[in-house]
């Protein structure tokens, strides 16, 4: 099996160029002007964007247990649709899979139903929430993508000591939720004019930065690569270039949310303004734009949250935290931070591709590689056009930028060189 996309403008070695690209056996076999290949099927790509497929290391499927907000498959279809070909999900499902049964039927169900690569955290302590570590030696070697307990900052610091020694000692990552439950004070928006305005409990930004500050120095003694997730503060941003300056072991994701919405945006009781953590200021937001400019952060994550709609249309105070992300992403990043000329497209797509492949050591992802299984995309820059929540495969409809109007639309998704989603 052939397949020959001429006329790309192809992401490679983090330039773009003019190219034809041929696919052979589902693996990149050639990349050159005017390819001739006899038999091979042709797709013109009439010199739109072709992309190694996008990586995003944050986002939630629920399944098991929460199936009627996302499913494994419309949750990578989703994927698909928004670019993605490697996705980490997190392990906030029900049961979380936090022994070496429970991860093992998580990665079956993930490898029965995944339409792209789905990459499986495992939790750093039991249920999440309690204190007692997993086997971390042992749902590594089960295939543990990294460790997170996204959803929950871990408030007990031996445990968290604990058990960065111990994923130092495989070479894994942990991956943060920043969050002192005690300092987060039940608040359900940022704490500030919006919160008054509002007159909603708020989260003050100390619950995220005072618990990276001690993640930091204890990362510091472990030498473990440490990852921050879904970065929301202007004092975040700070701590953690101070500590790359230091040379601790330190990397961070940034949501498209955070970079293009502050609290301020928040103009009535819309839950689908409320995430976790909570839409900042205007000066974070500044702040996190500036940190992805500068390089502090590291890749973009989507911290895709799909949620049913009356969970999410109960107002601030009842509603659940979290939006969805995966189907928007890149046509936001694109149109609001590239076309406005605030990063280049090069350096979007490093964001959305090789960086977090390299950081997270996954091996075949991010990059377009002779040999390698041919996982692409192929993006309209040109069009644009409006975001409708008909559209999305996804079966959470939460999201604040519905209505928005964009341009880098996928046209198609290929995973192992076959085509997953078409327009
Ligand atoms: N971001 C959210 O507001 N919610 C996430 C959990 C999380 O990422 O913390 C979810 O699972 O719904
Ligand atoms: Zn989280
Ligand atoms: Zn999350």
């Amino acid at each position: 099996m052939k397949l020959l996309i001429k006329n790309a403008k192809l992401f490679y070695l983090n330039k773009l160029i003019n190219c034809d690209l041929l696919i052979e056996d589902g693996k990149f076999k050639q990349i050159a002007e005017n390819i001739v290949a006899t038999d091979a099927k042709i797709i013109d790509a009439k010199f739109q964007l072709v992309t190694p497929g996008l990586v995003d290391v944050h986002v939630h499927f629920r399944e098991p247990g929460q199936v009627h907000k996302e499913t494994i498959k419309t949750g990578t279809l989703a994927a698909a649709h928004g670019g993605f070909t490697t996705v980490g999900a997190m392990p906030n499902v029900i049961p979380v899979p936090d022994n070496a049964e429970k991860f093992g039927q998580q990665i079956a169900l993930n490898e029965q139903n995944s339409l792209i690569h789905t990459l499986q955290y495992a939790p750093v302590t039991v249920d999440e929430t309690s204190d007692k570590l997993v086997d971390i030696e042992e749902l590594s070697k089960l295939g543990a993508f990294a460790f997170s307990n996204d959803g929950h900052g871990i408030m007990n610091a031996r445990s968290m000591f604990m058990a960065m020694e111990r994923i130092a000692a495989i070479d894994s990552h942990l991956a943060a939720h920043v969050e002192d439950k005690n300092l987060f004070n039940h608040g359900v928006i940022n704490f500030g004019t919006a919160s008054q305005r509002l007159g909603l409990p708020g989260i003050q930004r100390v619950a995220e930065t005072s618990q990276l500050a001690r993640d930091l120095v204890l990362a510091k003694e472990t030498g473990v690569h440490y990852h921050v997730c879904h970065i929301s503060t202007k004092d975040g941003v700070q701590l953690v270039r101070m500590a790359k300056d230091a040379g601790i072991n330190v990397t961070c994701e940034v949501s498209p949310h955070h970079l293009l919405l502050s609290d301020q945006d928040i103009l009535n009781d819309d839950a689908n303004f409320k995430m976790n953590p909570p839409l900042r200021s205007e000066e974070d937001r500044q702040a996190l734009v500036a940190g992805l400019q500068d390089g502090t952060i590291d890749m973009i994550a989507t911290d895709h949250a799909p949620h049913a709609e009356d969970e999410k249309n109960q107002g601030f105070a009842k509603s659940v935290f979290g939006i969805t992300g995966i189907e928007t992403s890149f046509p936001l990043m694109y149109s609001r931070l590239v076309k406005t000329n605030i990063i280049s497209l090069e350096k979007l797509l490093k964001l959305m591709t090789n960086n977090p492949a390299e950081i997270f050591k996954i091996k075949v992802a991010g990059t377009i590689k002779l040999g390698q299984r041919a996982d692409f995309t192929i993006i309209n820059l040109d069009d644009e056009y409006a975001i409708k929540s008909k559209d999305f495969l996804s079966k959470g409809k939460n999201s604040p930028f519905i209505g928005q109007k964009v341009y880098g639309e996928v046209e198609q998704t290929y995973v192992n060189g076959t085509c997953i989603y078409s327009k």
